[in-house]
């Protein structure tokens, strides 16, 4: 018996997926140091409000010992003893550090006290300290510039830096940077000004660490989250201009718990470009560039779906762009 054309067709392709699927399976696991938190010192920059805390609480349950990082320590205690009780073990730690990573010599010493308080270097490092005050362009003063660009570019990129050297001498076997830029990341539109060159910025620095930090054996991620709903995603709504708010429409706010699995997921997957939703994983898609993939056969599919979805969101953004007061 003959099999007809379509057919052959349907289980060469079939056939074409499967070994795909499984190249890139094995790509991701031979090219990565597996995501074990269970015990590790995890330090966590914003940990005290929204995306942070949550991530510090998945952290917890999983077995880690966590520092969380932020300004106000009455905010930090709070939020300490709501890590305290996701503990899964008796012996595992919270510790909380008051710290402004817009100031080069806070970021030194949270990274030291971190060191001290725990007893060993942080091994993941996770820095969502970040804000966002959307307005129209003409609106913004020279400073809100420089603000936002000191605490989600370089609060990072200090962090960063302070920690692979901390890894670096002390032996740390497989350190992991996970940095955290949004879907302002990956594309942007009126409002955002001040916050999503930040964000593009973050990026930057994590394409460049992702492939030098291997000679440290510490893995290099990024997370491009949707929105969060947390207490600065109030704030920014105070100001979000409307024309941002029909622009963005199509990202309804996350919760920020949801938000932290999602990173976590992609982390225990080894994906470096880790997103939310549907959007985010064809903006991700999109413009991967020379990064690698999540699973090639797929994401080379919603590259191809991205290109006819992005050219009339782009008709869409400058028509409710183009008639904003
Ligand atoms: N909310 C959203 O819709 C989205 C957010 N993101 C990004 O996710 C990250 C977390 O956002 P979100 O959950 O909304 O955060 P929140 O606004 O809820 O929390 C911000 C955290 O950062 C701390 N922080 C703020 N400024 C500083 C500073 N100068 N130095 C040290 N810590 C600081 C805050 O504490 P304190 O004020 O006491 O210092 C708090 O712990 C940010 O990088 C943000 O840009 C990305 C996409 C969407
Ligand atoms: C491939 C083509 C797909 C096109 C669809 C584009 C959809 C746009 C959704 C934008 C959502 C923006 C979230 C902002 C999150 C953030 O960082 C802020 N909350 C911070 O202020």
């Amino acid at each position: 018996m003959s099999v007809p054309a379509w057919a052959s067709v349907l289980i060469a392709l079939g056939a074409v997926a499967v070994v795909a699927l499984s190249a890139d399976h094995l790509y991701n696991r031979i090219t990565r140091n597996p995501f074990k938190p269970a015990k590790k010192h995890c330090f966590i920059t914003g940990g005290s409000t929204g995306l942070g805390k949550s991530l510090a609480m998945e952290l917890i349950k999983k077995g880690a010992n966590v520092t969380i990082v932020a300004r106000r320590q009455s905010e930090l205690d709070k939020a300490a003893r709501e890590i305290e009780t996701c503990k899964i073990n008796e012996d595992q730690r919270v510790v909380t550090i008051s710290a402004d990573m817009t100031s080069k010599e806070d970021v030194v010493r949270a990274l030291e006290e971190a060191k001290v308080k725990m007893g060993v270097v942080p091994e993941i490092v996770c820095t969502c300290a970040g804000a966002s005050y959307p307005k129209n362009f003409c609106d913004y003063t020279l400073d809100d510039f420089e603000y936002l660009t000191k605490l989600n570019y370089l609060g990072q990129a200090y962090v960063a830096h302070q920690a692979t050297i901390m890894m670096r001498d002390n032996n740390v076997k497989n350190g992991k940077i996970v940095f955290v830029s949004s879907m302002l990341g990956l594309l942007s539109f009126a409002g955002y000004a001040t916050y999503s060159p930040t964000k593009f910025a973050v990026r930057g620095l994590a394409d460049t660490l992702r492939n030098e930090l291997k000679r440290y054996n510490i893995d290099v991620h990024i997370f491009f989250p949707g929105n969060i709903d947390s207490p600065g995603y109030v704030v920014e709504n105070s100001t979000k201009p409307d024309v941002t708010k029909t622009i963005e429409g199509l990202s309804p706010a996350m919760d920020p718990k949801d938000c932290a699995k999602a990173l976590l997921s992609g982390l225990y997957s080894g994906h470096y470009m880790i997103t939310t939703e549907f959007i985010g994983e064809l903006l991700r898609c999109a413009t991967r560039g020379v990064n690698p993939s999540n699973n090639y056969f797929i994401d080379s599919l919603l590259a191809l779906i991205a290109q006819p979805v992005g050219s009339i969101y782009a008709l869409f953004m400058d028509f409710v762009a183009k008639r904003a007061k």
